[in-house]
């Protein structure tokens, strides 16, 4: 087993933002080295979605029993179903030393941070709302009520920012993807992560 844990990685930001098109990108580079945990949720399945690779799908009342039981790291109720992120994987993915990415929405990952603080929460943003709504629109997965719902919910999400380590720019995919691999990389040498492995060496002296 590996000394040193892995780091969480936490990229979350409004809904349209371009959350899961940066995090496809970013996992289809060669040189990404982590971990991709894959929600839970409750939604119908999209068109080409599959179960274990975009989410485990599941029923509510499924969903409430592995709340219940602790499974979950965190959930959140978004636009009338559940999100959530399995505990298990996470936690056992760390202890091997691997960093694990996380792709989720605000409330969720204010949940995490209660949780682990020392994770590394990254908010993307847009360079305007006015392009939020017609990324959202020109996505065609929503009807106008869930548009209008998804831009309310953005407003508030964007006053989250100020509880987020880094704020992302998602203005074109691949500079998002690049900005992101740079912050991760550089938190790799943050002193509190590095210190530890070598407060270990000095007290096996
Ligand atoms: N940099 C970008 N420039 C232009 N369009 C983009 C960009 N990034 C993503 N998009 C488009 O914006 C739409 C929303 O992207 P995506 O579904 O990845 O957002 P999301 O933040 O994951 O949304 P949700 O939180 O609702 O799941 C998609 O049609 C996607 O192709
Ligand atoms: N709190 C969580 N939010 C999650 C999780 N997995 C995905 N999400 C977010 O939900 C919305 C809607 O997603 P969609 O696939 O229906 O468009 C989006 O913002 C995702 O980032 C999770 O495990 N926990």
């Amino acid at each position: 087993m590996s000394a040193q844990k892995g780091l969480l990685i936490v990229l979350s930001g409004p809904s349209g933002v371009g959350k899961g098109t940066v995090r496809k990108a970013l996992f289809e580079s060669d040189d990404n080295d982590f971990e991709y945990s894959v929600s839970m949720t409750t939604r119908q399945k999209r068109a080409g979605e599959q179960e274990g690779v975009d989410y485990f799908f599941r029923t509510r009342e499924e969903f409430e029993q592995l709340i219940a039981s602790g499974e979950m790291l965190e959930y959140a109720e978004y636009v009338g179903n559940y999100y959530g992120t399995p505990l298990e994987y996470v936690n056992k993915t760390l202890e091997e030393g691997k960093d694990v990415f996380l792709e989720i929405e605000v409330q969720g990952a204010m949940k995490v941070k209660e949780k682990v603080p020392d994770g590394v929460f990254i908010f993307l943003t847009p360079p305007d709302l006015v392009e939020l709504k017609s990324r959202i629109v020109g996505r065609g997965t929503d009807d106008m009520a869930v548009i209008n719902e998804r831009m309310e919910i953005a407003k508030a999400e964007i006053e989250m920012m100020r509880h987020y380590d880094y704020a992302v720019v998602n203005d074109q995919v691949s500079l998002a993807v690049d900005r992101i691999k740079k912050i991760i990389e550089s938190e790799h040498y943050r002193v509190p992560r590095v210190i530890e492995k070598y407060e270990n060496m000095i007290k096996g002296l």
